[in-house]
């Protein structure tokens, strides 16, 4: 079983040791604008994905957006502990957003 930080990992060796022929190679050489066009069409896929009664359908492109995602954190130099630590900080803190006066209004 690979978790996503494994991924992550395995996604950014790719990208200090390119490996020929590898799909992510191919990506990092494409750039920035090839990969967000990915993630873009990817997210895409997965709502198309969520509307379809088929549940296979939306595990196999949600994996291919999580896959994309990370393929843009390693690009831009985001640690996967920023990502971590991002969700980490958030904890606790959302479970009052019924209290915000944009909610309230409603
Ligand atoms: N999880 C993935 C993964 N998910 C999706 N993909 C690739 O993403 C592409 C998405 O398919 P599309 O039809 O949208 O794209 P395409 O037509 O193949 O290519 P484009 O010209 O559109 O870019 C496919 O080619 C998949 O092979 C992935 N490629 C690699 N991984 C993982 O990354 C690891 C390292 O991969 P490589 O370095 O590429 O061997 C692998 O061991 C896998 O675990």
């Amino acid at each position: 079983m690979q978790d996503m930080e494994d991924l992550y990992q395995l996604i950014a060796a790719r990208q200090k040791n390119p490996k020929k022929g590898s799909y992510t190679d191919y990506l990092f050489t494409e750039g920035l604008d090839k990969i967000l066009k990915k993630v873009g069409e990817e997210a895409t896929e997965v709502v198309v994905a969520a509307k379809n009664p088929d549940e296979g359908q939306l595990v196999y492109e949600t994996a291919d957006l999580f896959y994309h995602v990370l393929v843009l954190l390693v690009q831009q130099g985001v640690s996967f502990d920023q990502i971590k630590s991002e969700l980490a900080q958030r904890e606790g803190k959302m479970s009052d957003f019924k209290d915000r006066p944009e909610i309230k209004n409603l």
